[in-house]
């Protein structure tokens, strides 16, 4: 295909995505389907061209001149070349000749709009390409920083592995891995970071030897800082209460050495089931699966003999994945305000029933990959107001399980008294918040 009609193709796909308020996946599988004649490649430079329209929908429209919400997929495909891949009227003019498979050319409007910088007085959610309904709760976090903070969520993941030290080292992986030019985690003592080629897709690595052999993970870096932050410590007794496919679990085993005994549930039985396959790929021994038996909340309590008992539970919350919208940047324009209200009211049930695990002196972590107070500190707090047992430890304790670089951590971060907001903007990981809360009595 050529890279006009590759434009052509991601109109329509977007077309799809829009009329039928599906995920973006889903349309470009059924468009690859349908078109069985395109490569690989041409596959790759199409989904990169969907993904980065939609990173870029609000400010890709506004370019346009488009009303939010009634956008046309050319002109937020138009749009999102010009702010995203930095082409301008002229170049995108060249693209859009008209000939067999490419688009229409130009009109003079679009051609004007294309050569102008019309961004500077777009209203915050449009600069920081997120819904409007959210611009209050992302204010109440970021303040005036919201654009920018959803600028940084607009951007492009790179790919960030976790080195498995119950098989591997950092040095021996990045070796294994050297053809892909990793680098190592700003961060985490165990991430290395590989750059997404042009068409913003990441290598195959789960067909690496490496991977093949677990001594590589995939996993965010701000995944594996909010496992580190957690501080496991070695030989103790862990519940990991939202273990669902365990990129928490494996990580903890590793940070206990296979030491002390690690549980991992989930009441969701599908997504528990890749944990079995990881843990024996990861060689992680000392974790126990509790499988939820029977419909939820009907079944036996698998997790009784627990009570009371555990030196740290971490919940990883089920959250709006705000913080994740990097690599799911359809998603936040599904996102509806009931979600928000729903995962709200869970977190809240599922933190009150992992206090019952920790045993007095024991700790709780409460994590989310979201961005928004809702769900991280007025959770935390309304927690504390219901287990006077219970307080937050202070972020600057808490950072101290990673060392040096915790300073630096808790200097880039946004801190706040019940716990750390990582951001890509401010980390360059994905958005996660981490609160650890330690139980006195
Ligand atoms: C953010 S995901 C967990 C991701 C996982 N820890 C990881 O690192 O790969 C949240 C999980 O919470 C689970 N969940 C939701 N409600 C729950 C509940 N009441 N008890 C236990 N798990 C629950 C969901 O099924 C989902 O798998």
């Amino acid at each position: 295909m050529t890279p006009a009609a590759r434009i052509s193709a991601a109109i329509e796909v977007i077309a799809g995505i829009l009329a039928e308020r599906r995920p973006a996946a889903d349309v470009l599988t059924e468009w690859g389907r349908r078109h069985r004649f395109a490569g690989s490649g041409d596959r790759a430079a199409l989904s990169s061209l969907v993904y980065d329209t939609l990173r870029r929908r609000a400010s890709a429209g506004w370019i346009m001149g488009q009303p939010a919400g009634e956008e046309t997929p050319r002109a937020l495909v138009l749009g999102m070349l010009h702010l995203a891949r930095g082409l301008d009227a002229e170049a995108i003019g060249r693209l859009c000749d008209g000939s067999r498979f490419a688009p229409e050319p130009l009109t003079d409007e679009e051609a004007a709009r294309l050569a102008g910088d019309t961004l500077g007085e777009a209203p915050a959610h449009v600069r920081g390409d997120y819904p409007e309904w959210l611009d209050a709760p992302l204010a109440r976090v970021f303040g005036d920083d919201r654009a920018e903070e959803g600028a940084g969520l607009a951007g492009r993941a790179p790919l960030d592995l976790r080195v498995n030290t119950l098989k591997s080292d950092v040095g021996k992986a990045a070796q294994q891995l050297a053809h892909l030019d990793p680098v190592a985690g700003a961060w985490s003592p165990l991430a290395l970071r590989i750059a997404p080629n042009a068409d913003g897709k990441a290598p195959p690595l789960t067909a690496e030897p490496a991977y093949l052999k677990g001594s590589v993970e995939i996993q965010d870096e701000g995944s594996q800082l909010a496992a580190i932050l957690a501080a496991p410590a070695r030989g103790a007794q862990v519940l990991d209460l939202c273990a669902g496919g365990g990129g928490k679990t494996l990580a903890l085993a590793a940070l206990m050495d296979n030491a002390g005994q690690l549980y991992a549930y989930d009441d969701d039985l599908r997504r528990l089931a890749p944990i079995h396959e990881r843990v024996q790929r990861a060689g992680a021994h000392n974790v126990q699966i509790r499988s939820p038996k029977g419909r939820a909340g009907t079944g036996p309590d698998v997790l009784a003999d627990l009570e009371g008992r555990m030196d740290l539970v971490l919940v990883d919350a089920p959250c709006t994945g705000t913080g994740t919208w990097r690599r799911n940047p359809d998603a936040k324009w599904r996102m509806r305000p009931g979600a928000l209200a729903e995962r709200v009211k869970e977190q809240a049930e599922i933190l009150d029933a992992a206090a019952r695990f920790v045993k007095p002196g024991g700790r709780l972590a409460y994590i989310t990959c979201s961005l928004l107070d809702e769900e991280n500190v007025d959770q935390v707090r309304a927690f504390l107001a219901r287990h006077a047992g219970f307080r937050a430890l202070p972020p600057a304790e808490a950072v101290l399980a990673l060392g040096e670089r915790g300073i630096a951590l808790r200097a880039a971060a946004l801190e706040r008294p019940e716990g750390l907001l990582l951001t890509p903007r401010r980390t360059g990981t994905d958005g996660f918040f981490v609160s650890l809360m330690v139980r006195d009595a």
